[in-house]
């Protein structure tokens, strides 16, 4: 037989059944789960397809395990996009692509989701599939052969550039990157007070790969030089709202510019084109700066006196103090986010689970990342709520291979983890983590100081508590 997507998504649980594809065919492998050796994180792939995870695990690289998988075969997975035709309603989010059932959904349309955070960290290069999602309006789809990118505001008049030009006529450059949304951690301000946003947990940050052209290079072919007039950079999206007003964000020009800012034009996202949430043909990524700016499915590059006028850099994306309330608020007298703050988080273990004491110790993990290119110099870790502490060893991405980051280069997170012996006759762990930038900037002990009314900039020290079990 042949099954859609939404048939194998339906089959999530023991209890409806647990269905999972690989390579274009459909398993139902309810019965596998119990006795499944890497324990239940199986579950995270229910309904959904393997590849990405086993992109993670790389234990499943092995005949043997394909072999117990193919025992559990059960058809094939109908080819392409088989939605029902006809579904074409007036939904404007109807040719949304399809996404990994594992993601934890903040919103369906616009989509915008999270990976569960205890495999965030198991790979210093996030997998496309569980890159945290974050648009603002429905996904365009763009034909790359019609793709073309207008550049406005240098002095040989506006250029036009196909994505064949953007490819073959500039050197193309890799960036390892992390993106981070400014909401992220807004989870913990909400439990502080209630705060305007989606409800984002510790997982509004991935980092990935991305190759493309230095928008340095193609500002310079389309006639920039220096000294001119113009401070900023904007950015306009293909994807419109329902009056046709695009998303649109700007950066300033001397990042743009700078040999050292790494601002690319991306068509490729870890060696593969664009996916269509990530921007599919083009986007802007810009290395150290919030999310917000690092426009997708990009259409139009204006270079101006101005920043972008456009709600999301005007009227959104802004640090308030914590007794300003939205009577109150006005927008014109705080800047638009740009570089982000010091943070980190534990990604392991997670809130509330139980650690054996028979262990004798805990494995602490978690990401770090600093804006602005800082490195992360150092994360410290508590167990006992901040009273003592100790250092993590930290993993940059050159046991990954990669080039160690040039000073006020480093664009990546860096993964941590502290193994230490469980304190003696502990019940319970307050796990706390907090990380240094090389400009030794620190996150704040606690969120309501910097609480605001938007929820963003979230980097207080994050506690995540767990019970020790008596045996
Ligand atoms: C039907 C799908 C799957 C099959 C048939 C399968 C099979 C296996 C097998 C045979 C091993 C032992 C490999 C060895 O040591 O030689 C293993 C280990 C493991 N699996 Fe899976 N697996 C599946 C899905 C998953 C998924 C979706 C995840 C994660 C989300 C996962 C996570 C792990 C982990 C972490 C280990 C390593 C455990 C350890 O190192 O002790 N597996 N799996």
């Amino acid at each position: 037989p042949v099954y859609t997507q939404d048939d194998v998504t339906k089959h999530r649980t023991l209890e409806d059944g647990v269905w999972v594809t690989y390579n274009g065919s459909v398993y139902d492998i309810t019965d596998f789960v119990a006795v499944h050796p890497g324990g239940d994180k199986i579950m995270l792939a229910a309904g959904g397809a393997l590849e990405p995870f086993w992109a993670l695990y790389a234990v499943h690289n092995q005949e043997h395990v394909l072999e117990i998988l193919a025992e559990y075969k059960v058809g094939e997975l109908c080819p392409g996009d088989c939605k029902e035709e006809g579904a074409t309603s007036a939904d404007p989010y109807s040719s949304d692509p399809p996404r990994h059932p594992a993601l934890r959904v903040n919103s369906q349309k616009p989509f915008n989701a999270e990976p569960p955070s205890e495999i965030l960290s198991e790979n210093f290069i996030t997998p496309s599939a569980f890159f945290f999602k974050r648009n603002h309006l429905p996904v365009p789809r763009v034909d790359p052969h019609a793709y073309r990118l207008e550049i406005h505001g240098l002095p040989r008049g506006p250029v036009c550039l196909s994505l064949e030009e953007i490819k073959t006529k500039f050197p193309k450059h890799t960036v390892t990157a992390t993106l981070q949304c400014a909401g992220n951690r807004r989870s913990d301000m909400n439990r502080v007070k209630q705060v305007k946003g989606l409800n984002w947990g510790i997982s509004a940050i991935s980092n990935a790969t991305w190759g493309g052209a230095r928008l340095r290079d193609v500002l310079v072919y389309a006639g920039y030089l220096p000294g001119s007039s113009a401070r900023h950079v904007q950015f306009e999206g293909l994807d419109v709202d329902p009056t046709g007003t695009p998303y649109g964000a700007s950066i300033l020009l001397g990042k743009a510019v700078s040999e050292e800012g790494d601002v690319l034009l991306a068509y490729e996202m870890n060696g593969e084109d664009l996916p269509a949430d990530h921007g599919y043909p083009l986007r802007v990524v810009v290395p150290g700066v919030v999310g917000a700016r690092n426009v997708k499915w990009l259409g139009k590059i204006v270079v101006s006196e101005e920043e972008s006028q456009s709600h999301w850099q005007q009227n959104d994306y802004k640090g308030f103090s914590p007794g300003t309330d939205w009577d109150t608020v006005d927008f014109k007298t705080a800047p638009a986010i740009q570089e982000l703050p010091v943070q980190s988080a534990i990604t392991v273990p997670q809130e509330g689970v139980v650690l054996g004491a028979g262990q004798g110790t805990v494995t602490v993990q978690g990401y770090a990342w600093s804006g602005g290119g800082r490195e992360v110099v150092r994360v410290d870790v508590s167990l006992d709520g901040g009273r003592t502490w100790n250092v993590a060893r930290l993993q940059h991405g050159e046991e990954g291979g990669a080039a160690p980051a040039p000073p006020n280069r480093s664009w990546a997170w860096t993964l941590w983890e502290l193994r230490a012996p469980l304190p003696p006759g502990a019940r319970e762990l307050e796990i706390v983590c907090k990380a240094v930038d090389s400009s030794y900037n620190v996150q704040p002990d606690t969120v309501a100081p910097i609480w605001n009314l938007r929820g963003v900039l979230s980097n207080a020290w994050h506690r995540v508590r767990v019970r020790v079990s008596e045996d």
